[in-house]
């Protein structure tokens, strides 16, 4: 047997390494047009025209050997084989922004120096054509004393080559006179001598900038960039609730059949019970947000590809300093409307260890995309659907209101973690902005899809197995006659003994119950409300009713405005919990941002319920 070759993608952040990796393993990492996507080594298979195996694997974005920042740290560990039990890589890819060519080769000389076998891509040379570049890769190559490959990542153009000279590379790397390390030259020399390969390599540079640049006065302009920022988000909170409807409607109908079909065709019994109850009414009750996700993601998808999203990090950067953080936070905070779990694993790119705690400890006050069911089946069944003027629709404006409540209580939280428990200095914004992009219709479907399935297979697993627990936990024992079956169920009682606690806060036994399963995922308290109304009403002999409408017949307009509020501030799911520990090596920051984060939501929705009765809504 062969043994498995293995070679490195290397290069400065946001130069298409994951674009390259996915093109030649046909992986799908996540990739996205600012730098620091990649926080952590991710290894595939390219096949050699010879049909020769090599292990490929995806590295951080660096800029440089000596690492700043958690994620560069792999990078360099990887490059000199320091991780235990691995040898290093034995062929070294470095990407190159063609069209960012002087700042890529300060880091791309650093790594040639190390004298290993060595090819350079020439990536986005489409790039570099649109804004009047031409490159002379020839002069490149006869600079660097490696191969030197053109390729387009996203087109595939260039793959074969480059497959065909990795293939070279390691040939020459068998050539016993090959492991000659060149001289090391710091800092300072490789930027001159950038400089100077760059200029050598560039055959002619019509400035086609200008469009861009004009663009970039007006997006970052300190007064009118953010209000373009306020008011795109506030178009994608709209959209999330006016474009969904029809589709959601669609779902919920054909939920519905599904389960009048099964109690049509089986006899009635526990089994049946189960499967409308439990199933059909638990797991279809997520399943129904599966349109306002995919809208959301559209958007954000879109913010990302074309460029804008770095923008709105530069942006918030100065507010973001006002509260002791970096704009470095804003796109780890941003993960996080995703899931908080990729968001603080993005934290690896801040380079102050305070920093990256504090960013690590807001996260989940993000609203991540499995709190869009729960704040959306309450918004819908308690906030009318009319407009308040100008065709705005209050409910997509509750929404909004709801993700900024995050934001406002998270950027209130680092201010005073910054000034007690993380204290220290902030640091300096770095981050280059990447280049504007028209955002490709490939990668937005493969983006789009990637995020349907995540959420679906979040309903077909970790949904379904707790709404059937949930279903037999309030199923048994079973209630003697008159007596209520949630009453006389295990979840009546634990939820009983919980409701005490939450009673204050104007929670009744319901909502008390379907807090312990949102603790596996936010959108079981949604699908466990519709259990538990699905059980009751099939004990009432009240017959099938939309989730909406048992809400409204069973909570006020404070108790719904207390669940939210709870909602925004209430610790994520255990798998959150789980990966903050990781992070941050111990138990002592997960339980602390545990326990502030359950006192925050007790206190935010006990002052709602509050207000809101005093107000008489
Ligand atoms: N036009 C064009 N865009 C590209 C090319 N390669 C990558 N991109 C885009 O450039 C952006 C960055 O690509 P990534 O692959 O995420 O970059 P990366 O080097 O992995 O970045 P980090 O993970 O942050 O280090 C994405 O929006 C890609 O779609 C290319 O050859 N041409
Ligand atoms: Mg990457």
């Amino acid at each position: 047997m062969t043994r498995l070759r293995s070679a490195a993608l290397v290069g400065n952040p946001n130069a298409g390494k994951s674009a390259l990796f996915n093109a030649l393993t046909g992986a799908r990492q996540k990739i996205a047009n600012y730098p620091g996507v990649t926080v952590e080594r991710k290894s595939g298979r390219l096949v050699l025209p010879s049909g020769e195996p090599v292990e490929l694997t995806d590295l951080p974005g660096s800029y440089g050997l000596h690492p700043t920042s958690p994620d560069e740290a792999v990078t360099a560990k990887v490059i000199l084989g320091q991780f235990p039990g691995e040898s290093a890589p034995e062929v070294l890819v470095i990407v190159l922004d063609a069209s960012n060519l002087e700042q890529h080769l300060v880091f791309a000389q650093e790594v040639i120096a190390l004298g290993r076998p060595t090819v350079v891509a020439l990536n986005m040379i489409d790039l570099a054509e649109r804004d009047g570049l031409v490159l002379d890769p020839q002069a490149l190559e006869k600079a660097l004393g490696v191969p030197v490959i053109p390729t387009v990542a996203v087109r595939r153009r260039g793959l074969d080559e480059l497959a065909a000279a990795i293939a070279g590379a390691e040939a020459r790397a068998a050539a016993p006179h090959a492991e000659h390390p060149r001289p090391h030259i710091d800092l300072t020399e490789r930027r001159l001598s950038a400089h100077a390969i760059a200029e050598a390599a560039i055959v002619s540079e019509t400035s086609r900038h200008r469009l861009h640049a004009r663009l970039d006065k007006v997006l970052l302009d300190p007064w009118i960039g953010p209000l373009i920022l306020f008011a795109l988000l506030f178009v994608v909170f709209q959209a999330v609730f006016a474009g969904a409807a029809p589709f959601a409607d669609a779902i919920n109908t054909g939920v519905s059949a599904l389960g009048d079909a099964v109690r049509a065709a089986m006899p009635p019994s526990l089994a049946r019970d189960l499967l409308t109850d439990g199933i059909i009414s638990g797991v279809g009750s997520v399943v129904v947000f599966l349109p306002q996700i995919v809208i959301l993601f559209f958007f954000i998808l879109a913010m990302e590809a074309s460029g804008y999203m770095a923008r709105a990090a530069f942006l918030m950067d100065r507010m973001m300093a006002r509260v002791g953080l970096s704009g470095r936070s804003f796109i780890p905070l941003l993960s996080s409307f995703a899931c908080a779990i990729p968001g603080i694993m993005a934290t690896r790119s801040i380079t102050d260890p305070k920093d990256r705690l504090t960013t690590i400890l807001i996260a989940p006050m993000m609203t991540c995309s499995a709190r869009l069911p729960v704040y959306a089946v309450i918004i819908a069944a308690f906030i009318p659907n009319r407009s308040v003027g100008w065709g705005v629709g209050l409910q997509g404006l509750v929404l909004l209101a709801l993700y900024v409540s995050g934001i406002v209580g998270a950027m209130v939280v680092a201010l005073v973690l910054r000034r007690s428990v993380t204290k220290g200095a902030a640091s300096g914004f770095i981050m280059e902005l990447p280049k504007y992009q028209m955002p490709r219709i490939k990668d937005m479907a493969i983006g789009l899809w990637q995020r349907a399935w995540i959420f679906l297979r979040r309903a077909g697993t970790i949904i379904f197995t707790v709404t059937v627990v949930l279903w037999l936990l309030l199923n048994f024992p079973r209630a003697h006659e008159g007596q209520n079956q949630v009453d006389a169920s295990f979840a009546g009682h634990i939820a009983n003994g919980l409701a005490v606690v939450v009673e204050p806060i104007g929670f009744n036994r319901d909502m008390a119950l379907s807090l312990i399963p949102a603790m596996a995922a936010r959108e079981v308290a949604v699908s466990s409300l519709a259990t538990t109304y699905a059980v009751q009403a099939a004990d009432d002999n009240a017959g099938s009713q939309q989730l909406g409408e048992r809400l409204r017949g069973s909570w006020t307009l404070p108790m719904a405005l207390a669940f939210l509020a709870w909602f925004v501030f209430a610790p994520q799911c255990m798998s959150t919990i789980a990966v903050t520990r990781r992070e941050t090596n111990g138990w002592k920051w997960p339980a602390f941002m545990l326990a502030y984060l359950f006192a925050l939501a007790y206190v935010a929705a006990g002052v709602t319920y509050w207000s809101a009765v005093a107000l008489g809504l």
